[in-house]
């Protein structure tokens, strides 16, 4: 028999041994997807003394010290500790709960006169309208069309990527969506001059700071997964930082009909 969770006075199945997993690796080398201009991650093997912290290398364990950047190297989830002066306000007190439901929507992005690429409200919302139950749970799931491979190792720095209008960041908040993932390297243009928009219309900062709202970036959604309604599990570590790498998993529910 399988688990159910509820949703909307509905009851869902789920199968715990079938995850779609959405995250990107943390590996070390330039062959990873990049943004930002991060440095590369970077594993470096710790000697003490005589002691070397590598099994090949002749050492009892593996004992490494990592280099990351969480908001240029992977799959990172974010709190609005990103862009508050506050130190306080870090991911791991504003994610408190790690199961949610979530709706996973395709869009491809419009270009702009300027050449920008953004994933516009109008287009969420038709997909949406597209999908047999419509409402938008605690969280939502965008992957942006093409939804090609090289996606998976693409080198932003510099490339102006796609971003969202911060009008669906306004209609994202209105529908109570508390989670937003998505497989770009962020919900703003890269170069902006530090306005953020959409960033700051997410979290309703400064005026008032939705705390518990989170946003995940540089996810990457196989074409296995169709959209629609699953339940989500995000995977944090314990860093006290507006940010942590992170490790969003999908289980796609299924309906209990009524008897
Ligand atoms: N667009 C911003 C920079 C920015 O958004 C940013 C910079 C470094 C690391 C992450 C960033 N944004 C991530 O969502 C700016 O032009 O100041």
């Amino acid at each position: 028999m399988l688990p159910t969770y509820p949703y909307a006075g509905r009851t869902y199945t789920f199968d715990p041994a079938a995850p779609i997993d959405i995250s990107l690796p943390l590996a070390p080398g330039a062959d990873q997807v990049s943004c930002f201009w991060a440095e590369p991650v970077q594993f470096d093997t710790i000697r003490v003394g005589s002691f070397v912290g590598s099994v090949a290398q002749g050492g009892s364990t593996n004992y490494q010290r990592v280099h990351v950047t969480p908001h240029g190297n992977g799959t990172h989830t974010e709190c609005y500790g990103h862009i508050s002066p506050d130190p306080a306000v870090t991911l791991n007190q504003c994610l408190r709960r790690f199961l949610f439901v979530a709706r996973l929507v395709s869009v491809a992005p419009c270009p702009q006169p300027n050449g920008d690429l953004v994933v516009m409200l109008t287009d969420v919302q038709a997909a949406l309208a597209t999908q047999p139950d419509r409402s938008l749970p605690e969280a939502l799931v965008l992957r942006t069309l093409p939804n090609d491979l090289p996606k998976r190792r693409r080198q932003y720095s510099g490339t102006n990527p796609t971003y969202i209008e911060p009008a669906l960041a306004h209609f994202l908040v209105e529908q109570g969506v508390e989670h937003f993932l998505l497989d770009l390297p962020s919900v703003d243009r890269e170069e902006d001059a530090g306005q953020l928009l959409a960033h700051h219309a997410f979290w309703q900062y400064p005026a008032a700071p939705r705390c518990g709202a989170t946003i995940t970036e540089l996810i990457f959604v196989p074409e296995e997964a169709a959209d629609g309604l699953y339940l989500l599990n995000i995977q944090i570590t314990s860093l006290e930082l507006d940010a942590s790498p992170s490790k969003p998993i999908l289980y796609p529910l299924a309906l209990v009909p009524l008897d």
